[in-house]
């Protein structure tokens, strides 16, 4: 069997494609513009260019962008004043701190401090509540990515046997939530779980993320199930470098039905849902409709 490839470039463009025509309607006939406010401390090579990547496509849907870049060095004093201000200031909807932070900043004390209804990473506290409960919230973005990479593919995911593998608070909890959310039965895999192999084999839909280059082999995997691979890993090949995820692609896709690419799976589809997130907050802070198909 060679699995399909999804192809999350493609789904990405055509989820910034809805936002950006909600987006111009909210112009016409509200008058709104959604505004995105990115914090980034620090110079980190792989955050300026997402940052960047960030800035370029919210602009592209027709968004506010506005970039508060600060010296490594920043007081977290300082850093919780630039936030609220954005908290306070009604043209923007959406705020995110790029991570991580310098070791001398508290990450979790930074990212509660941002107004819970702009929180578009969906990392604030009130918002892993609210979506542990089955509640209305943010929703962060790279498990949002994948639930609707998983949802365009299979239709209904219920009573579907989920494992994800990895149990960070921005990727792996939040995933198992949602796939909890759409009914599957779901195992969380962790570095200190017993027969790893075994229990991923039981798995329709794979989720790794991980942070381990090429990790899960081919046999590991269920004859038609379904691969996400959320890792984005740089390692070296030859003299330069390559970037692999946390499955072993090529052994993987052999006995896969489904499976993510890295790059050009998961990872475009996080920027494309932090714009439907921030349009999902601008419609809520104003009391309108929100788009439907781009939230959980
Ligand atoms: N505040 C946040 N910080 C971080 C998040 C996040 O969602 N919120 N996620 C990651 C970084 N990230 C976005 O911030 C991100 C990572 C990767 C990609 C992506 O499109 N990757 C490409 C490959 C890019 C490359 O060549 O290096 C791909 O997979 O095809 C987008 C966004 C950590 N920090
Ligand atoms: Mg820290």
């Amino acid at each position: 069997m060679s699995a399909q490839v999804i192809d999350g470039k493609a789904f990405a463009a055509k989820v910034r494609g809805h936002v950006a025509e909600h987006v111009a309607r909210l112009k016409e006939e509200n008058d709104l513009t959604p505004g995105l406010a990115v914090v980034l401390v620090g110079e980190d090579p792989a955050s300026q260019v997402y940052v960047r990547s960030k800035g370029k496509m919210t602009v592209e849907v027709g968004m506010k962008s506005v970039e508060h870049r600060l010296e490594a060095d920043t007081s977290e004093a300082d850093l919780l004043a630039v936030i609220a201000d954005l908290n306070a200031d009604p043209t923007i909807h959406g705020i995110l701190v790029q991570l991580p932070l310098p070791g001398h900043l508290n990450e979790d004390l930074v990212i509660n401090s941002i107004d819970p209804a702009k929180d578009v990473d969906g990392f604030h506290i009130s918002n892993v509540g609210l979506l542990g409960t089955g509640q209305k919230s943010m929703v962060p973005c790279t498990p949002l990515g994948c639930l609707m990479m998983l949802r365009d593919h299979h239709g209904s995911l219920s009573g579907m046997d989920a494992v994800v593998i990895g149990r960070s608070n921005i990727v792996g909890k939040p995933m198992a939530q949602l796939l909890l959310g759409d009914s599957c039965t779901v195992t969380i895999a962790h570095s200190r779980t017993k027969d790893l192999p075994d229990v991923v084999r039981r798995a329709d839909i794979v989720v790794a993320a991980v942070g381990r280059p090429e990790m899960v082999p081919g046999d590991w995997i269920k004859p038609g199930a379904t691969v996400i691979d959320v890792g984005i890993n740089r390692v070296p090949n030859g003299e330069k470098t390559k970037l692999v995820g946390d499955v072993d692609y090529a052994s993987c896709a052999e006995v896969a039905g489904a499976i993510t690419p890295v790059p050009g799976g998961v990872g475009p589809m996080t920027i494309a849902c932090l714009l439907a997130n921030t349009l999902t907050a601008c419609c809520r802070a104003n009391g309108l409709k929100e788009p439907e198909g781009l939230t959980a």
